[in-house]
C-alpha cells in the first residue's frame, strides 16, 4: 500500500487545483513519492474520504486546496474513532484563494515551494476548536482548526455563502467586506469565559486557534496553536470609518491597541444574543449557524507538517 493519501479539491482557488493537478503529479512523480490520490466530488466529501481513508490503514494524509478543504480534512480526522487523532501525520499543500491556516506556521504559499519539503518536513501537535451551535433548529457541532468569528465576521462569510459569492481574490474580497460592513448593525450579545462575562453590542468576536483569517489579517493575534488556549478577541461597537481606518491594524496584528478592543485567552467561550436579533457564527470561513455558541479546545489533537 502507498505511503501517502492525498485529497485534492478541484474546485479550490477557483479550479487552480485542476488546473495543476497535473504538475502536481509530475512533481510527486520526479520526488519518488509512492501515493494515492482522489478528487473531492462535492463540499463535505474530504470529511468522509479521510475517515475511509484512515479506516483503510492510511496514516499519512495530504489535503490539496484552501482553508475549506483543510476546515474539512480535519473534522474528518477528529470525527472517526479508529485511529487516535494525533498519530495522523497530516499536511496541507495550499492552492486555495485565502490560504490563512499556513500562515501561522510559515508555510509557503507557493504550492512548487512547498512541495519538495513537506514529504520530509516535521510534524508539531496543534489543538483544535470545537463550536456547538444551532442551525435549522438543532445544536450542531464542527471542529475548526483556525479562526472561529461571531457578529460581523460571520454576517460576511453567510451573505457570501448565500449570494454564492467566491472571490477571487484579496481585492473582490475586500470589497464585499465592504459593502457588508454597510449593512451590518452591531449585535447585543454576552460572553461568557474565564469566569467573566461582558454584555456588550460586538462589531466582531473572533476565537482562534491559529492567527490568520481574512486573507492576512490578524483577528486573533495573541493565538498559540498548541498552548491549550483559545484566544479570544472582542471588538465592542465602532463607528464604521473608525472600522475601516482600523483595518491596517488587523494586517498589522496591532488590533489589540484600539480603545475598543480587548484580547484575551480562555479554555471555552459561550456567545449568546441578548436581543431578537441572531448572532451568526461562522469558523474557518464557513458558514455554521447561530447563537448561543460554545466553544472549547482539544488540546494537542491534531499533527500537523510544518517547516523546519
Ligand atoms: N468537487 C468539488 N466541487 C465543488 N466544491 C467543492 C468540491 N470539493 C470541495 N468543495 C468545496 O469547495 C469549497 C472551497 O474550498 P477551499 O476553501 O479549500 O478553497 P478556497 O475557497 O479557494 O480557499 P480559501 O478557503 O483558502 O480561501 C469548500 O467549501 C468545499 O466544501
Amino acid at each position: 500500500m502507498p505511503n501517502w493519501f492525498i485529497i485534492a479539491n478541484p474546485a479550490a482557488g477557483g479550479g487552480l487545483v485542476k488546473k495543476v493537478w497535473p504538475a502536481i503529479e509530475a512533481e510527486l512523480q520526479k520526488l519518488q513519492i509512492q501515493y494515492v490520490s482522489n478528487f473531492t466530488i462535492g463540499p463535505g466529501h474530504a470529511t468522509t474520504m479521510v475517515q475511509e481513508a484512515l479506516t483503510a490503514g492510511y496514516r499519512h494524509i495530504i489535503a490539496v486546496g484552501g482553508d475549506g478543504t483543510n476546515h474539512e480534512v480535519i473534522n474528518g480526522i477528529m470525527l472517526q474513532k479508529n485511529v487516535p487523532s494525533a498519530e495522523v501525520n497530516y499536511g496541507l499543500l495550499p492552492v486555495g484563494t485565502g490560504n490563512d491556516w499556513i500562515r501561522t506556521y510559515g508555510i509557503p504559499r507557493d504550492w512548487r515551494e512547498w512541495l519538495p519539503q513537506l514529504f520530509a518536513a516535521p510534524s508539531r501537535l496543534q489543538d483544535v476548536g470545537l463550536a456547538s451551535f444551532w442551525t435549522g433548529g438543532q445544536k450542531s457541532e464542527r471542529f475548526f482548526t483556525n479562526v472561529a468569528g461571531l457578529c460581523y465576521d460571520a454576517f460576511v462569510v453567510k451573505t457570501m455563502a448565500d449570494q454564492q459569492i467566491k472571490p477571487s481574490n484579496r481585492f473582490v474580497y475586500l470589497w464585499w467586506i465592504l459593502k457588508c460592513l454597510f449593512r451590518f448593525q452591531p449585535t447585543p450579545c454576552k460572553i461568557s469565559f474565564d469566569g467573566q462575562s461582558i454584555q456588550e453590542s460586538c462589531y466582531t468576536i473572533n476565537i482562534g486557534i491559529c492567527k490568520y483569517s481574512g486573507g492576512g489579517m490578524q483577528f486573533v493575534p495573541q493565538a498559540i496553536p498548541d498552548d491549550g488556549l483559545l484566544g479570544l478577541t472582542i471588538a465592542r461597537k465602532i463607528p464604521k470609518w473608525d472600522v475601516i481606518l482600523s483595518t491596517p491594524r488587523f494586517y498589522a496584528g496591532t488590533i489589540g491597541g484600539h480603545p475598543k478592543v480587548t484580547l484575551h485567552q480562555s479554555k471555552s467561550v459561550l456567545v449568546e444574543s441578548t436581543s431578537e436579533h441572531p448572532v451568526y457564527v461562522e469558523a474557518d470561513g464557513e458558514f455554521l449557524g447561530e447563537c448561543p455558541a460554545e466553544f472549547t479546545i482539544v488540546e494537542n489533537a491534531i499533527r500537523v507538517i510544518v517547516p523546519f
